[in-house]
């Protein structure tokens, strides 16, 4: 799914109107019914509506949407910020039809009566059109509404905040409870500093000219359950166990086995044909029982790895969580990497002991999978004032070192070697535990194995990971899930993949 920039929403919005049978007014009710039925079908009668609405179109939605509130006899009290500027075309016909009085606003005295619980806020001051952030009356209108309890729902995009950029800290802008945004993702709905203001995020389709979306070019994409279930090879009735690849997951060491059992169990789980385990031998009896499936190799020394031993050339590596950054593993390390031709999977302390020996990034296989947090990234290339600037970042070095770089976070990005930022939307807080990351490892090396390129298999990973986190939740609660919940949802979500 394309993630458009402003100007691109506009100019979609525009090639709309112009192509198909739909005038822009038409186009603002659409966008506003689509509201006023998500609202009708989340909140009964009881509720008092305070819809808060400035000049422009953003306003516009407002009105209209307060308009077919009060049609089905919803409790409705409008709020219109005055200002110099004059109503958008499309806003002026909606004030014109709304058949109740509204209120102007000129600072922030207006009241809201809070010893009624049942308030819902809906804010449509400022849309896409923001131009500036913003001051004066309008900044404490936000204000007063941020301290108010009720529910509170924008639309399209929170006041105040930009669609394409982050927010400065001490910027106002209206805290949502819910974002419904019409057709799209913005940008800014994908990088916490702002996200955070946006709440839960509902995308309504308003019915924007397919054409225009499949042509327009972008960068920006989230990953849907669509283009999982499009790229989802099923397991053929007629195959045997080396059709779906051969895993080596190489990490482990005194004290921290538990992380390579955790990849070694999520590349079983995932589908991966044939698996085996380097690690320390203090790990041989852990392994042996926490994944009887998977086969143990010793990496040489009792408490790390000090050898590598494996053909890499029909074996698909994994490498780096437990790993510890002992200078014999350092040596190992290199010499893999020295010795692969294929892609890999490259994560924690792999990636630590890459940063403090800059050049070996040079010796990453082309195409291979980083799968970095954003203080490992930063260690490997430096900080960022960010995370936008950060994400740029590694669409920079996913070019220059021709590497998938799996930016993990909130909002976890794939970058590509052309330049592409593939956002997953899948996943929760309760997967920010310890583990979490060493399960994606494993999952993203066994869909490699198993012939999905590296960009659908870090894509389809990260979206999985996510969608298991999802499933872990809903059984066990974000607090008491731990990483280990994940492997175990995975079941579900190979059953949900439409095909
Ligand atoms: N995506 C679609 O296809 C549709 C979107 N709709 C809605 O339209 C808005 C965008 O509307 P636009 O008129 O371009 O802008 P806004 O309503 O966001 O605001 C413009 C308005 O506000 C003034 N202004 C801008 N910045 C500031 C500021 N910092 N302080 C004070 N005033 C400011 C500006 O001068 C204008 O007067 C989009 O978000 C959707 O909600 C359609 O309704 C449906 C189709
Ligand atoms: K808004």
């Amino acid at each position: 799914m394309k993630v458009f920039n402003t100007s691109q929403i506009r100019q979609c919005d525009q090639y709309t109107v112009e192509n198909d049978e739909i005038s822009s007014i038409e186009l603002m009710e659409k966008a506003a019914l689509a509201c006023f039925e998500w609202i009708k079908s989340q909140f009964s009668a009881n509720y008092t509506y305070y819809v808060f609405c400035g000049k422009g179109n953003n306003g516009g939605d407002g009105l209209a949407i307060a308009r077919l509130l009060l049609e089905e006899n919803y409790k409705v009290e409008t709020f219109v910020i005055q200002s110099s500027s004059n109503f958008s075309t499309d806003a002026q016909i909606n004030f014109d039809k709304y058949p109740d009085s509204v209120s102007f606003l000129e600072n922030d005295d207006f009241e809201i009566q809070q010893e009624n619980k049942k308030i819902v806020i809906i804010d449509a001051l400022f849309g896409t059109g923001l131009n500036k952030p913003l001051e004066g009356n309008t900044q404490k209108i936000i204000q007063k509404l941020n301290h108010i309890k009720g529910k509170k729902i924008s639309i399209d995009i929170p006041s105040g905040l930009f669609s394409d950029s982050l927010p400065s800290e001490d910027q106002t802008i209206f805290k949502a409870d819910v974002t419904l945004s019409f057709q799209f993702y913005k940008r800014a709905f994908l990088h916490v500093e702002s996200a955070q203001y946006a709440g839960k995020i509902f995308i309504l389709d308003i019915g924007l000219n397919s054409k225009f979306i499949q042509d327009e070019e972008t960068n920006n994409y989230i990953i849907s359950s669509k283009s999982v279930s499009d790229n989802f090879k099923p397991r053929d009735p007629f195959s045997h166990k080396g059709n779906y690849g051969k895993v080596a997951l190489i990490g482990g060491s005194y004290g921290k086995i538990g992380s390579i059992s955790l990849s070694t169990r999520a590349a079983l789980k995932i589908g991966a044909g044939i698996v085996f385990t380097i690690a320390p031998n203090c790990g041989y009896s852990i392994l042996q029982t926490l994944a009887p499936e998977a086969m143990f190799i010793s990496g040489g020394d009792e408490k790390l790895i000090t050898e590598i031993k494996i053909s890499t050339e029909k074996t698909t590596i994994g490498i780096g969580p437990g790993l510890g950054k002992e200078k014999l593993t350092k040596v190992a390390l290199e010499e893999l990497l020295k010795s692969i031709q294929t892609p890999a999977v490259l994560d924690a302390d792999a990636l630590n002991i890459i940063s403090e020996n800059k050049s070996m990034l040079n010796l990453i296989p082309k195409n291979s999978i980083i799968t970095p947090h954003p203080v490992e990234f930063a260690r490997l290339f430096g900080d960022s004032k960010d995370s936008l600037e950060q994400c740029e970042l590694a669409r920079e070095m996913a070019k220059k070192y021709n590497i998938i770089i799996v930016l993990k976070g909130h909002r976890t990005a794939v970058l590509t070697p052309e330049g592409k930022c593939y956002y997953n939307i899948t996943g929760n807080a309760g997967m920010a535990k310890g583990g979490s990351g060493d399960i994606l490892t494993g999952m993203i090396t066994g869909l490699l194995a198993q012939g999905y390129s590296p960009q659908i298999a870090a894509q389809l990973g990260v979206y999985i990971h996510g969608k298991a986190g999802d499933y872990a939740a809903k059984k066990y609660s974000q607090e008491a899930m731990t990483a280990q919940d994940i492997i175990h949802r995975l079941p579900e979500v190979f059953l949900n993949i439409k095909k």
